[in-house]
């Protein structure tokens, strides 16, 4: 980010290139830009009497108020997000009121952390912690941190533009759009470069998640449960601007979930996942076990569980076309002889 020194140095040009969007302000500030290879220091020198009357400003307010706007409007588009390197979650206490057993826990961007633990363990508790940004003010009394600093506020009120997406297991539409309509809606509200191509990307992303593929022309209230989790996810990859994505159970859901971790972490994200799926847990980079609603244990994937998973894959597999076959009323077979063939028997 340029500060007003460096602005009132830049040539036009190369503002512009940074901050495309600084170019209706020029336009509306009325500022004649007839050589963008000039700084803005040397336009206002050069500015006829007439011309300087029509700009109202002189360089000191106009570098202060460019300055505002590509503030509010890199806010406005979520850009200042990306900046998001690390989150560090802090111990509180379990539902005992004992110390959790670990005292932080640092990730980083690009890192994939699953949470395992029983059914009403607190995997929920620690998702909703890290969205709230908890700051010791949660049943947990636990504390979230951002670059090693306490996060601003703002990140738990702000609407559009959010620290956090969360995928949760329900995911109802209630507009009655087409799934076209709904991606160019939002795709505009994100005010994105490039719209009809990325509404095509979204699309055929969610394509690849779903299990049965769908048309852009349906109706999103008429897409069937993975269908409608698919297209959510695809948009929440490429759409949102959000640095810390959580999924609150993925399976079960009718999309090719592995693929939709990788199109998630694909781009710089932390992705936090609760879940009871040994192929998924075992695609974090960690894992956080959580008893009676504390972090009792912080394991990082071991070269002979990524070994495993490569194997559970393949069972995987196995079993989703066992699925597919008795959908469409196939008889099934034995599977003995694929399963020897992984070594999974014998
Ligand atoms: N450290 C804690 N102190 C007090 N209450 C807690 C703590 N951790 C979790 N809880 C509470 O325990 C309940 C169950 O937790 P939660 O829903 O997070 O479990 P879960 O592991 O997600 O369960 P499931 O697997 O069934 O979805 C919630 O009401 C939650 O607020």
């Amino acid at each position: 980010m340029f500060n007003q020194t460096e602005l009132k140095n830049k040539k036009i040009s190369e503002i512009i290139a940074e901050y495309p969007y600084t170019e209706n302000f020029f336009k509306e500030q009325k500022l004649v830009l007839n050589d963008q290879e000039k700084n803005l220091k040397e336009i206002f020198q050069n500015l006829s009497l007439e011309a300087r009357e029509d700009v109202v400003f002189d360089l000191e307010q106009f570098t202060a108020s460019l300055l505002s706007y590509i503030e509010n409007m890199q806010e406005f588009l979520g850009e200042t997000d990306s900046v998001v390197k690390t989150l560090s979650i802090l111990a509180g206490k379990d539902k005992s009121g004992y110390p959790e057993n670990y005292k932080q826990l640092n990730i980083k961007s690009g890192e994939i952390i699953s949470i395992v633990g029983p059914t009403g363990s607190g995997k929920s508790r620690l998702l909703a912690d890290i969205e709230w940004t908890a700051q010791g003010d949660t049943p947990t009394e636990r504390k979230i941190l951002i670059n090693d600093q306490i996060p601003d506020k703002k990140w738990r009120f702000t609407g559009g533009k959010k620290l956090v997406a969360q995928l949760s297991q329900n995911m109802n539409f209630v507009m009655d759009l087409s799934v076209k309509e709904f991606l160019h809606l939002h795709a505009e509200s994100r005010l994105v470069e490039q719209e009809d191509a990325l509404v095509d990307r979204i699309f055929e992303e969610a394509n690849q998640l779903a299990g049965e593929k769908f048309a852009a022309e349906a109706q999103i209230t008429s897409l069937s449960g993975g269908q409608s989790r698919a297209l959510m996810i695809a948009d929440t990859a490429i759409l949102s601007s959000s640095p810390i994505i959580l999924i609150d159970e993925i399976e079960n859901a009718g999309i090719n979930r592995e693929k939709a971790l990788e199109l998630l972490v694909g781009e710089e994200k932390i992705v936090l996942m609760a879940t009871h799926d040994p192929v998924l847990a075992l695609m974090g980079d960690k894992r956080i076990i959580i008893n009676n609603g504390g972090i009792a244990d912080i394991i990082t994937t071991t070269a002979e569980e990524k070994k495993l998973r490569r194997e559970l894959q393949i069972l995987d597999k196995l079993l989703g076309d066992l699925r597919e076959d008795l959908r469409y009323g196939k008889k099934l077979g034995q599977i003995s002889q694929q399963l020897t063939a992984i070594k999974l028997i014998n």
